[in-house]
């Protein structure tokens, strides 16, 4: 499967009341990757909705990520996300099984990704990009690592931090494959307008 277009992730503060109708209206606007992102400790509610995600998914033909946990997308059968604190890739790798989809945040290392490339990831992630609402202060990537990542990392190059529709194409003619997106997309008063953006950021991949 070729890792490239939106990469939609949930947000459960954002979208609080209103989670399942934002998520689908995403879906309809076209998704290549969901990320179920939930901080919480509440595993109850947490194997609920990326159950009810899982089953979107299926409907959708997106493929589901999840975020920090790889013992819950190994229950679902399906991709996870791990940052440098979530736990090591191989035994990730070794649990998912090869064709599982594993990211990896490598902020903006390249270090980090060819150590992520070796250990098995599928997509390797820098940011953040933009001032993010979602998540202030964590450390800032630029177009010039992008350039480099290109050329030294022959995996798919997510990108994220504070992408909207108004600077995400400079990311896409510099190299991103996938464009990680909470605020810019889920932001939105209407579902209407969250699949607009969705065929909007699409858009973006069909011109570069
Ligand atoms: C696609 C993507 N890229 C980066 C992250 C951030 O992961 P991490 O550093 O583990 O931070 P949290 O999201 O867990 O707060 C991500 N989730 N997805
Ligand atoms: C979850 C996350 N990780 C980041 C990183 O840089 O690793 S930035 C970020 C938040 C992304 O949300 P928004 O699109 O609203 O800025
Ligand atoms: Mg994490």
């Amino acid at each position: 499967m070729k890792l490239r277009g939106l990469y939609a992730i949930t947000d459960s503060q954002l979208l609080a009341g209103k989670f399942l109708p934002y998520v689908e209206a995403a879906l309809e606007g076209g998704v290549t990757l969901l990320q179920y992102r939930d901080k919480s400790q509440d595993d109850s509610r947490r194997l609920r909705e990326a159950e009810a995600l899982a089953e979107l998914c299926e409907r959708y033909k997106t493929q589901l990520i999840i975020n920090d946990d790889a013992e819950l997308a190994a229950r679902l059968g399906v991709g996870v996300h791990l940052g440098q604190t979530d736990g090591p890739l191989t035994p990730a790798r070794t649990l998912l099984g090869r064709n599982a989809i594993i990211g990896s945040t490598c902020h903006a290392q390249l270090d980090l990704a060819e150590q992520a490339a070796r250990e098995g990831a599928s997509y390797v992630a820098f940011g953040r990009f933009f001032n993010s609402v979602t998540k202030p202060g964590v450390p800032a990537a630029d177009i010039a690592l992008l350039e480099q990542a290109r050329t030294r990392i022959k995996l798919p190059i997510c990108v994220i931090g504070g992408i909207t529709l108004d600077n995400a194409a400079p990311l896409v003619a510099h190299g991103a494959s996938l464009l990680a997106v909470i605020h810019g997309l889920f932001g939105a008063d209407s579902t209407q307008e969250v699949t607009r953006r969705a065929r909007a950021f699409n858009a973006l991949f069909a011109s570069a």
